[in-house]
């Protein structure tokens, strides 16, 4: 059994709904029958002796298909273990003749060995386990058993008691991350009550992405023998994957040849930080440019829009200001609109058109939002072979895909891919469980990261870093992924050093 942390050594693979039962199937026709299910019953019920060694009585909330099936099973280990199981069952869903046959099996086998299968559930519990929805659940409120399942959920999250969802939080998409409306009041706030997500067999993307994280808590995870009998296929059939600490960060300036100059470690070029008569944005701009040095550019050059009130940054004086028209587009990696405000439109066909290495983020995602020409101009920059990568937030994303940001946060990897491809770039879509997309490429979830994140400027900052990851040698692809894991990181190391004080963007360095 894996536990799944942000610093997990290893890029992992992740399935949906589709993939994950086709493993399944698979698996399944190379085992005796109801293998899966026992060993999956199992390793439940070790988390939960793990997770609480000394509770004593565990309520079980089963539900109507082969994820109440884990449930039975792994009753069965922790009442021959000795504790005091309840066992309470929704009974079968509307549409069933029967439960499926893992599951009957499993049930059969719980009632056999006298754990007490009850109508309520127990008044007081040490630990609960959610074994009600997995895979091929979806709550609905209007159907029959639903309202005793919300009642159960809600018991468990009102009890304070530690809880194991079998699989899946019942509620939450597997594809996507999006949790139904009736189990907002289950989501689990940092540092509240224990709250442990047992995967089976396969990972899935929506644990780690849009609300999952809030909802699945600490997640582990047993492949159930999956990559020993399936091997290749297991990542060749991923939806996702996980970003681990392997995905390859920026080489350390202290393995390059001690000849290295700073122009071995390329050039970036901020482009942005508008200021007008009523409204000064520089401050984006020297975020990113500052993230950028401290990220091991070279050199760094900002070029503020408008008319610029500095010339220098006297808390950073490395940087070098330039007008934009003496910043040499063709060698720097640029990256452009960051506090950009109207004027970044005026410079953006130039820049697409000069610039072999680009990144685009803020009011520069918008600019190319409304206006299809600058558009045209990005999507032929692929034809070329250059490099661009977009970071939006889910409005900016909205803005680029013609949607709203709710349908974009619905959807997290497939606006993700659905940008990437439309405009031939790599695109990092921002927000908890930020996802990496390129054309052609299997999309890759973040799990670095939390709310501290949450506060003006932080995107800047993460501008610079892929800016200066790319200046330092990185695919564009490679390099999102690397500086995203890291500024994650940096909130996380944050949160564990300082715990609630408030992280800035410019405290993410030194
Ligand atoms: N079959 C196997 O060998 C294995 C199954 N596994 C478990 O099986 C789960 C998937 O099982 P299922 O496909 O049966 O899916 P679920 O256990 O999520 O149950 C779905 C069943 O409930 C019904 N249902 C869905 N939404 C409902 C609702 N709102 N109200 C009432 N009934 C509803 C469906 O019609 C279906 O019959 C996984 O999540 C995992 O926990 C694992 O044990 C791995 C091995
Ligand atoms: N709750 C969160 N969990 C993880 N990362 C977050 C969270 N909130 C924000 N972030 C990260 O913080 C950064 C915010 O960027 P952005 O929305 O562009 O803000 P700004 O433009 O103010 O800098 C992104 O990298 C985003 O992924
Ligand atoms: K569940």
């Amino acid at each position: 059994m894996q536990h799944i942390t942000r610093l997990n050594p290893h890029t992992l693979p992740l399935h949906g709904v589709a993939a994950s039962r086709n493993l399944e199937q698979q698996a399944a026709a190379l085992l005796p029958a109801h293998t899966l299910m026992q060993r999956a019953g199992l390793s439940v019920a070790r988390l939960a002796l793990a997770m609480a060694p000394h509770a004593r009585t565990i309520w079980i909330a089963c539900g109507p298909g082969n994820n109440g099936g884990d449930g039975f099973e792994a009753a069965v280990h922790l009442h021959q273990w000795g504790k005091t199981v309840h066992l309470t069952w929704t009974g079968l869903g509307p549409t069933q003749a029967a439960l499926p046959p893992d599951a009957r099996a499993a049930r059969d086998k719980a009632l056999a060995a006298g754990v007490p299968m009850v109508n309520e559930p127990p008044a007081q519990f040490d630990l609960c386990i959610d074994a009600l929805l997995g895979l091929g659940g979806r709550l609905d409120a209007s159907r029959a058993g639903n309202a005793l399942m919300l009642d159960w959920l809600a018991r468990m999250q009102a009890s304070g008691a530690p809880r194991l969802s079998v699989d899946l939080p019942t509620g939450l998409d597997a594809d996507t991350g999006v949790a139904s409306d009736l189990i907002a009041a289950c989501a689990v706030s940092t540092g509240a009550t224990a709250h442990f997500t047992l995967s089976l067999l396969s990972l899935k993307p929506g644990l780690f992405t849009a609300q999952g994280r809030d909802h699945a808590g600490q997640v582990w995870f047993d492949d159930l023998g999956a990559g020993a009998l399936l091997g290749e296929a297991v990542g060749s059939s991923a939806n996702a994957w996980l970003l681990g600490a392997d995905q390859g960060g920026t080489v350390s300036k202290l393995t390059q040849a001690h000849a290295s100059h700073k122009g071995s470690f390329g050039d970036v070029a901020v482009l942005g930080g508008e200021s007008t008569a009523t409204s000064h944005m520089a401050g984006a701009a020297l975020l990113a440019a500052r993230a950028a040095l401290h990220a091991g550019a070279g050199r760094v050059y900002v070029a503020l829009l408008g008319s610029p009130a500095v010339s220098v940054d006297l808390l950073q004086p490395e940087l070098m200001f330039r007008n934009i028209a003496a910043v040499d587009l063709a060698h720097s990696v640029v990256v452009c609109g960051c506090g950009g405000g109207t004027l970044v439109a005026g410079v953006l066909p130039k820049v697409l058109q000069e610039a072999p290495r680009l990144l685009l983020d803020a009011d520069a995602l918008n600019a190319i939002a409304q206006d299809a020409a600058v558009q045209t101009l990005l999507t032929e920059r692929h034809v070329r072979g250059w490099a661009t990568v977009l970071t939006p937030h889910p409005l900016e994303a909205a803005r680029l895909l013609g949607t709203s940001a709710a349908s974009v946060q619905a959807q997290r990897l497939g606006s993700a891919q659905t940008l990437a491809e439309r405009f031939a770039c790599v695109v990092v879509l921002k927000g908890s469980g930020s996802i990496i997309a390129a054309p052609g490429l299997v999309p890759r979830i973040n799990p670095t990261g939390n709310a501290l994140l949450a506060t003006a400027g932080t995107g800047d900052v993460l501008a610079g870093m892929v800016g200066a990851a790319i200046a330092r040698g990185q695919s564009a692809h490679a390099a999102a992924c690397s500086a995203v894991y890291a500024h994650g990181q940096v909130a996380d190391v944050w949160a564990e050093q300082r715990g609630e004080r408030a992280l800035t963007a410019s405290g993410m360095w030194g």
